[in-house]
Order: C-alpha cells, then sequence, then structure tokens
C-alpha cells in the first residue's frame, strides 16, 4: 500500500503540472466581472482630476478666518474650474473643484450668514475638507494585478479611469463526469433497491461554476469499458481539465480508472487528510484529468482543498490562498490518527471570541454536515483537542469562489 501523502506535496505535485495561461480575450467592463484579469492595469488619468471639496460649503482662503466675507460665486459638482476673488468667499458643493486661490472649505453648519455675508469661523486649517487631485489613483500607478479576478469594486475602479474593454483570460470548459451504478438521477422516479440519488453532479456543477468555469456536464457514465472510453475521449477533446466522482478508492476495477489509464495516465493517491484520502490525478491524451472520491463530503472538501487551487492556477488566477482564522474549540476530540481532519464545524461568536462547534456525525458520507456548517476546523495529526483549545479554521465563504 502507498504511504499517505501530506497534503502540501499532493498540492505541489498538482501545481507544478500547471505550465499556461489561458489565451486572452477583450471583454467590455461589464461582462469583465468574476473574470480573470490578463494584463496589469495602469491609471491612465489622476482621479479625482483635480482638487474638489469634500463638503457642501463655502471656499475660501485660511488666513481669512474671522473675518466677514462677501460669497462671489457659486460652484457646484460638474462646474468648471474658477478663480476665487480677493476678500470673498464661494459657495460650493459637494464634488465641485476648488476655486484657485482658496485653500479650505467650510462646512455650512459652521458657517455663519447674515444678509449674503458670510462670518467665518476664528479657526481654519488650510486644506480642510479638501479631496486632493489623484489622491484616490495618481496616472501611471498599478490598479489591479494581472491574475485578479475582478470584483464589482475592481469594475468601479476601472469605470473610475475611464476604461471600457478589458483583457482577461478565457474561460476554462471542464468536463464532469459521476460514476457509480447505483446512482439515479433526482427527478427520475422513486429510487429502485440499492441506488441513490447523484447528489455530486449538481453539486459539483455549482463549485465549478461558481469558480467561473464553463461546465461539460456528462452526467452518469453508462457502466461499460466502451461507453467509458467514448465519453472520456469526448471530454478530453471539449474540455480543458476532466473531474470525475467515485470510483477512486481501492474498490474492484472501477471503468473511469482503468479507461484513464488506458488512454493516458493516472497516479492513485492517498492523501493524509480526513475526508478526502483518496483522490486521483492524471490525463486523458493530453487533457489533465482529476478523480475526486465519491463520498459527497471528500468530493466537496477535496474540491476546495486541491481542484480549486489547481483550476484556479490553470484560469491564470494568481491569488493569496483564503485566508485562516483562528477559532476556539467548543469540543473535545482524541488524536484522529495519521491524517489530518477537516471538521465541519459552525463558527459563532461569543464573548469577541470565535467559537467552532462541529456537526454531529462527521462521516464522509453525511452532506448535511456541510450543509449545516459554515466552515471547516483543522485538527492536525496526532492531537488530542481540548475544549477551548485554540484552532484553524477556513470559512466556507472564504474558500469559494
Ligand atoms: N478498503 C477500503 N475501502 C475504502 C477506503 C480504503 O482506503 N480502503 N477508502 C474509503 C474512503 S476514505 C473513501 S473517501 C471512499 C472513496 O471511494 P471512491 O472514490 O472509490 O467512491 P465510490 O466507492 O464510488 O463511492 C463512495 C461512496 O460515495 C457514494 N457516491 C459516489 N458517487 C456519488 C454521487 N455522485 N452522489 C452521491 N453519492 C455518491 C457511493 O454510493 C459510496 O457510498 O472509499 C472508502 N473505502
Ligand atoms: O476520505 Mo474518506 O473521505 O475518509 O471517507
Amino acid at each position: 500500500m502507498t504511504p499517505l501523502l501530506p497534503l502540501s506535496e499532493a498540492l505541489e505535485q498538482l501545481l507544478a503540472r500547471v505550465a499556461t495561461c489561458p489565451e486572452v480575450e477583450q471583454v467590455s467592463l461589464q461582462a469583465a466581472l468574476d473574470r480573470i484579469l490578463a494584463e496589469d492595469q495602469h491609471a491612465v488619468i489622476d482621479v479625482p482630476p483635480a482638487d474638489n471639496s469634500a463638503m457642501d460649503g463655502y471656499a475660501l482662503r485660511a488666513r481669512d478666518a474671522g473675518r466677514k466675507l462677501p460669497v462671489s460665486e457659486r460652484v457646484a459638482a460638474g462646474d468648471a474650474a474658477s478663480t476665487l476673488r480677493e476678500d470673498s468667499v464661494a459657495r460650493i458643493f459637494t464634488g465641485g473643484e476648488i476655486p484657485a486661490g482658496a485653500d479650505a472649505v467650510v462646512m455650512q453648519e459652521d458657517m455663519g450668514l447674515v444678509d449674503g455675508v458670510a462670518e467665518l469661523p476664528g479657526e481654519i486649517r488650510a486644506g480642510q475638507h479638501i479631496r486632493r487631485k489623484g489622491q484616490d489613483c495618481r496616472a501611471g500607478s498599478r490598479l489591479l494585478p494581472s491574475g485578479r479576478r475582478l470584483r464589482p469594486q475592481d469594475i468601479g475602479l476601472l469605470a473610475s479611469q475611464g476604461i471600457a474593454q478589458v483583457p482577461v483570460f478565457q474561460k476554462l470548459t471542464v468536463a464532469l463526469l459521476s460514476t457509480g451504478n447505483e446512482l439515479r438521477e433526482p427527478g427520475s422516479g422513486a429510487l429502485p433497491p440499492g441506488a441513490i440519488f447523484n447528489s455530486n453532479r449538481p453539486m459539483l456543477v455549482g463549485l465549478l461554476s461558481t469558480l467561473g468555469c464553463g461546465v461539460l456536464d456528462l452526467g452518469i457514465v453508462r457502466d461499460t469499458p466502451e461507453a467509458t472510453r467514448e465519453a472520456l475521449l469526448d471530454a478530453a477533446a471539449r474540455a480543458d481539465v476532466i473531474v470525475s466522482s467515485g470510483g477512486v478508492s481501492v474498490g474492484e476495477a472501477d471503468h473511469v480508472r482503468d479507461a484513464v489509464r488506458a488512454l493516458g495516465e493516472i497516479d492513485l493517491w492517498r492523501i493524509a487528510i480526513k475526508p478526502g484520502k483518496p483522490f486521483a490525478f492524471g490525463h486523458v491524451a493530453a487533457t489533465p484529468f482529476i478523480g475526486l472520491p465519491g463520498n459527497p463530503s471528500s468530493a466537496f472538501v477535496t474540491f476546495l482543498l486541491l481542484a480549486r487551487p489547481y483550476l484556479c492556477a490553470l484560469q491564470g488566477r494568481r491569488e493569496a490562498p483564503p485566508i485562516t482564522l483562528r477559532a476556539r474549540a467548543d469540543f473535545t476530540v482524541a488524536s484522529p490518527g495519521s491524517r489530518q481532519e477537516y471538521l465541519r464545524v459552525s463558527l459563532s461568536e461569543r464573548d469577541s471570541e470565535l467559537w467552532a462547534a462541529p456537526y454531529a456525525n462527521q462521516s464522509s458520507g453525511v452532506l448535511s454536515s456541510l450543509s449545516a456548517s459554515n466552515a471547516l476546523a483543522v485538527v492536525p495529526v496526532g492531537e488530542t483537542i481540548e475544549n477551548g483549545q485554540w484552532l484553524q479554521v477556513m470559512r466556507l465563504d472564504d474558500m469559494l469562489p
């Protein structure tokens, strides 16, 4: 039996096989949401383009503090810049460009106004309530790095520069297939004896879609060597990656396993994590193949810990791994043995601290454990966790997309 492989080594081996980035395409800014930026983006203009007021009030000279001065003009957002006459103040609105000569803004709440004459407060700091030209972005500075998944705020930032088209990597197409004679699709009627519904398929379609991949859903592959080979060759020709679930453990010959081996190469790993020990990686012709374990929780956890970083790298995405938080254990577990455990837990806040409470049944076939949880808590190999002990936890929402 092959020894257990630490998660970090499995990940390293997977990432080492990522050689190239996808092709680049230009898309409109709005269509760029959730896509992966293919080139660094730089500011082309200063934003804001000129000093402007942060408040509705009066633009004036700070040295005039305490004086009574007439209001010589009115500046609204969108008006072209003007020059402030000597011995006067300008009425100004938020976003209005500061007239030349003015060096401060007094909020209208702080200004006395008698018969149209402004009574300036006794103390005015030069620069107050002025938003400086270029304080948001300086022309030439880097706005966003290549490899960034574009979020709504990134789209807004690009729009603030007048950028209307952006280069993004083409979407990956992932072929998905489910293996297992026992599987039936939801909607196909009542289950015959021995059968179960295929829950991995829609779950994995969801995970892949959330990651921004196009999914070529091949459904349940008919359980013959010929049908399996045909499906894999079709997948290899039409997709960038093939993902399957089931049949990667030590059981009797599985058609997918044998067919991948016949059409390419397959490594069957035993990873030192629970859930998710068996995991396969290889290729069909030149198309990479990932074999997730069949147990639904194992498929989900190995997708997050292994398939996700691999697919992100293949997409050209370059970002820091999801953040790890610290939480206190709301439980006690004895030494779990030879595999690092990823307990499905609910995080909640108590006395300004995070606490992790595990779902009662942590069996890898129990999908409710994931649905009821919002995080994974890491229990290192050989450790006994006492109640109140600090643990590393990863919020599921931080791992997706
Ligand atoms: N003798 C051993 N048996 C097992 C070992 C082992 O080391 N020695 N490892 C166990 C572990 S750990 C896991 S995880 C599973 C993984 O098994 P496979 O990847 O080969 O998957 P299957 O046997 O096909 O299925 C396992 C389980 O999951 C159910 N399943 C499969 N596909 C789906 C699906 N699409 N939707 C819902 N449920 C699915 C299937 O019915 C089985 O109950 O192996 C252990 N065995
Ligand atoms: O890894 Mo299996 O996922 O422990 O049941």
